[in-house]
């Protein structure tokens, strides 16, 4: 392998996977048509979003880049921001930190039994800041795609179409996740999650991903889902475990200022360097 190339870590949160690329000593232009090529699980390394570790752009420890396996910039990633706090953490000893990202400022914590606590910065729930292409009451959309309709629109920084149903497992999501995605009613396309409230109070949930498709867990879905069940009054607190097909989140609404805290583990797969000539 040259010398010289971009360090990164193979990562995931719940099997949600990604190549994380230290740019702060290594910067790297990464146009769309590379960042698929990364991406792609037959030719390249393989992941579901891009991850970059930037240069902090105001007061945080660094500037965290979220690129879907499409190749489009996107706003924020849940599982993605674990994985990268639980690397500045430990690169920098601290038990808390600020770390930025285009969706908005992010504060990571050690928690316990070595998992990762993130404060995601606020639920918004207006139209526009999902956003929408016109106004509508966002706890119930007017809209409805083969069984699913009616969903809860709520951002995370990034935009999410939440459908409340019986049985997640008895939806074939993979057939209507990418209409959902690309309905007009989303002018940024769209996130889709379908969850089901349990008698124990927990939240089982499935997603469709913008810009990937099936994905095994999404972070800022799995807020999205506490935060329509809350609305919806299918829990009984403003919190609860998410159980997704890659495993638990536990997710908190805080009344107090509307952020929602996250809490799940970030694993560590392999590390090892771009070639600079083929960039893979
Ligand atoms: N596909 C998402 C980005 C990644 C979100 C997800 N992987 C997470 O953990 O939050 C979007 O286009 O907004």
């Amino acid at each position: 392998m040259s010398q010289g190339g971009t360090p990164f870590l193979k990562m995931h949160g719940l099997g949600n996977d990604f190549v994380v690329l230290d740019l702060r000593a290594h910067p790297l232009a990464l146009s769309p048509e590379r960042v698929r090529a990364l991406a792609d699980r037959r030719t390249g390394i393989g992941c579901d979003q891009l991850i970059t570790i930037e240069p902090p752009r105001d007061r945080g420890v660094a500037f965290m880049g979220i690129r879907n396996a499409d190749g489009s910039v996107v706003e924020s990633c849940g599982n993605a921001t674990r994985c990268v706090g639980a690397v500045l953490l430990a690169e920098t000893g601290l038990a808390t930190l600020n770390l930025e990202s285009l969706g908005g400022p992010l504060v990571v914590e050690r928690a316990e039994n070595g998992l990762v606590c993130v404060d995601m910065g606020p639920a918004r729930l207006a139209w526009d800041a999902i956003p929408l292409a016109h106004p509508q009451d966002t706890l119930a959309l007017d809209l409805s795609v083969g069984p699913l309709s009616a969903p809860s629109a709520v951002s995370m920084g990034n935009p999410h179409a939440v459908f409340v149903v019986d049985d997640v497992d008895a939806i074939d999501l993979p057939t209507w996740g990418p209409t959902v995605e690309h309905h007009a009613l989303f002018p940024r396309r769209t996130n889709v999650e379908i969850i089901q409230a349990r008698a124990d109070g927990s939240v089982r949930m499935r997603v469709w991903e913008r810009g990937v498709g099936m994905t095994r867990a999404c972070g800022t879905g799995a807020c999205a889902a506490l935060v329509t069940a809350v609305r919806r009054g299918l829990v009984p607190e403003r919190k609860a475990p998410v159980d997704l097909d890659g495993g638990r989140l536990w997710i908190e609404w805080r009344e107090s200022d509307g952020h929602v805290r996250m809490t799940g583990p970030a694993t560590r797969v392999f590390s090892g360097v771009l070639d600079p000539e083929t960039g893979s």
